[in-house]
């Protein structure tokens, strides 16, 4: 192409919701990594608008979200958050306040949460000799329903006959969709395996429909190997044979435990991403890595970013930017394998210089190809 002929970029418009904690420092962290993904790779850019929805302004002003928050939100191509929780309020407010209504608000009902172990990290797997370390793993987890349903209600609060209950939501169409969705992305994995992960032993309603349309979706995916697996069974099998599972589907609240234990078994909850879909696409998704707010680390600035930029490389690569999110994934494989970490990696990296390291690994092998 002749030199004087400038295509024009395609702008992406990110809503960005730092919130609190070590959610603004990796969101910043994120934010600069994505400028300049866009600057060297080219034809494309990120729109940031920048949303001050925290635990610090709702303690100022009352709220998080105004009430056309979701409706500002529904705007954007895509959000990027970082975390809620703050010690100062009680993160069932802070939670419902902006994350979970998010997520259900705008359809999000798929939260995908992928393990591998980087180059240059070490899975805690590796010093029991008995096991295999090899982990390469993507957990679906069912995102709009199920235990975090916010169904139920307490009476009597505040005295001794105090009742609270706590209703677990299962629907045909929630639970088919999520199946759906699983089954697919073990049809696109190579091994073409998807384990379902239940407690249909204990609880015998809801488990049981899940268990149920499970069965019944498997049929239309004849390719797809299937297993099912106790909830509890499920956490010795992460670690005695990681090697042993692939594509996993669990329900909201028992992805949301699995996904910490498959993070840290991968090497550190500081590097696992996830993307929260609405695979219909009317409404924009949001990604985030999968850590809250981490209070005992706020402020020092020694956050892991590599979770905010696997779940940033996920937004690129929902965005249209397949190659731009290869790309950033590579330069941040890279940077790990150099031994640039921080300390919860075993490294003795600041999260600023990681980031600057990341940026540069993208400049030095992306940069100049035109
Ligand atoms: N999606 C969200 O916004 C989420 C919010 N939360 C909220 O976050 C707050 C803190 O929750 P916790 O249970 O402590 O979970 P957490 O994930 O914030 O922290 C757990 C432990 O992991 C460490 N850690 C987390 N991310 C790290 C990173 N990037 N680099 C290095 N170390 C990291 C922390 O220092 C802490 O020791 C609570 O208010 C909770 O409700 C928790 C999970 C998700
Ligand atoms: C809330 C929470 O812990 C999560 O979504 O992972
Ligand atoms: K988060
Ligand atoms: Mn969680």
């Amino acid at each position: 192409m002749p030199s004087n002929i400038r295509t024009v970029s395609k702008v992406h418009r990110i809503a960005s919701i730092p919130g609190d904690g070590i959610g603004v420092d990796i969101t910043v962290a994120a934010e600069r990594v994505l400028h300049v993904l866009a600057k060297t790779v080219g034809g494309f850019e990120f729109d940031f608008t920048t949303f001050d929805w925290s635990s610090e302004k709702y303690r100022e002003r009352g709220w998080y979200m105004p009430p056309d928050g979701i409706d500002q939100l529904k705007k954007f191509d895509a959000i990027y958050f970082g975390a809620v929780g703050s010690p100062d309020v009680p993160d069932h407010i802070s939670l419902w306040s902006l994350i979970l209504p998010i997520r259900k608000s705008l359809n999000q009902y798929v939260n995908v949460r992928p393990t591998r172990i980087l180059p240059g990290t070490t899975s805690p797997l590796s010093a029991l000799s008995t096991t295999s370390s090899h982990l390469d793993w993507v957990m679906i987890r069912e995102n709009s329903e199920g235990e975090y349903s916010g169904q139920g209600g307490t009476s009597h609060s505040d005295t001794s006959y105090a009742v609270a209950t706590e209703v677990s939501i299962f629907t045909y169409v929630g639970v088919s969709r999520i199946m759906r969705y699983a089954f697919e992305t073990a049809r696109s994995r190579p091994r073409k395996k998807l384990t379902m992960v239940t407690k249909s032993n204990a609880q015998r309603h809801g488990m049981v429909l899940w268990d149920k349309i499970f069965y019944e979706i498997a049929a239309e995916y004849p390719d797809v190997e299937t297993d099912k697996m106790l909830v509890d069974a499920m956490t010795v099998r992460m670690v005695l044979h990681p090697e042993s599972l692939d594509t996993i589907v669990a329900t909201n609240l028992h992805a949301d435990i699995l996904s910490d234990l498959a993070a840290a078994l991968s090497g550190s909850i500081g590097i696992a991403p996830s993307s929260n879909l609405d695979p219909t696409r009317e409404n924009p998704s949001m990604f985030e890595p999968i850590h809250g707010s981490a209070p005992d680390i706020a402020g020092k600035g020694i956050a892991n970013p590599v979770g905010a930029f696997w779940s940033a490389a996920e937004m690129v690569r929902w965005v249209g930017e397949g190659s731009a999110a290869d790309m950033l994934m590579q330069a941040v494989e890279n940077v790990t394998a150099a031994g640039v970490k921080t300390k919860d990696l075993g490294g003795d990296k600041n999260t600023e210089e990681v980031t600057t390291a990341v940026c540069e690994e993208i400049e030095l092998r992306f940069g100049g190809r035109e």
